[in-house]
């Protein structure tokens, strides 16, 4: 069978005597839109960031494209073409949206040492295409400090893109957001991955959001995975009804709205 593109194996991570991640395993193919979901704690973040080699497993592996990421940095696993986007949006405010592309392009090529002068000539048709691909050609000239916040993470999924990734990360993509700009947003981000074949690993409290868009869901509960399935099998899966109605969350109401 052919290599997943992210491969997780017992994966663990104790904070002392907290184990925040226990015996996780689970993979990850090309074009797939996976969600991490559980209640506030249950180790979602520590997992992502094992991902993204910000945060040192204690136990396990994690395999990219069949390369085992033990010990290398988040840039290098960045080079591995891993891409990333933020719960608090991180873009330059005071550069335009096409700079802000741009910039992130001559990174991936290791260019980001040229004088400005010089960058803003360069990538600029790639730039204007990453643009067009997510529906902001149009903004290419707006300063990102005078943008609408839905608009600003629109923008740094331009930014992710701009790395080529196989995977993306997506970490509370939605946060922060109206409800409407929040389906829209995962909506491309489905379109845009089933395009171009890119795995996408994303962490999500909005359960309209995860239900409407993820192929897969994966749940944790106080570090252990107890659900893996597809939206039905997990929306009808006892225990994950359990761990939220303990947490107060009803989400299997008309169209699965969230209710706490
Ligand atoms: N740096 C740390 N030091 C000690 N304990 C930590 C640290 N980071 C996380 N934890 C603990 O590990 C557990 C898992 O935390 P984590 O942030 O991964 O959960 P989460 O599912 O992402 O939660 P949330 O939905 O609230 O973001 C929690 O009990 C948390 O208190």
């Amino acid at each position: 069978m052919a290599e997943p593109l992210l491969r997780v194996e017992s994966l663990s991570k104790a904070y002392g005597g907290v184990q925040a991640v226990k015996d996780v395993s689970f993979t990850l193919v090309p074009g797939e839109i996976l969600a991490l979901i559980g209640p506030n704690g249950a180790g979602k973040s520590t997992c992502f960031n094992m991902v993204n080699g910000q945060i040192e497993p204690s136990g396990g592996r994690i395999f990219i494209d069949g390369q085992d990421t033990a010990g290398m940095s988040p840039r290098q696993i960045w080079r591995l073409g891993v891409g990333r986007t933020f719960q608090v949006a991180a873009v330059f405010s005071s550069m335009t949206v096409r700079e802000n592309v741009q910039m992130a392009l001559l990174s991936h090529e290791n260019r980001t040492n040229v004088f400005w002068r010089q960058a803003r000539q360069m990538e600029s048709g790639k730039a204007d295409e990453i643009l067009e691909l997510i529906g902001m050609a149009s903004h290419a000239d707006r300063p990102c400090a005078e943008m609408a916040y839905g608009d600003v993470k629109r923008l740094e999924l331009a930014i992710a893109l701009a790395n080529d990734p196989k995977l993306l990360l997506m970490d509370e993509p939605a946060a922060g957001m109206a409800p409407r700009e929040r389906v829209e947003l995962m909506a491309l981000t489905g379109r845009i991955a089933r395009e171009r074949n890119i795995g996408v690993l994303f962490t999500e409290h909005d359960m309209d959001v995860v239900f409407a868009h993820a192929d897969r869901l994966m749940v944790l509960n106080r570090g252990e995975l107890i659900a893996e399935g597809d939206p039905e099998e997990v929306r009808h899966n006892p225990q994950v009804r359990a761990t939220y109605l303990g947490e107060g969350l009803v989400y299997d109401q008309a169209k699965t709205k969230v209710t706490t």
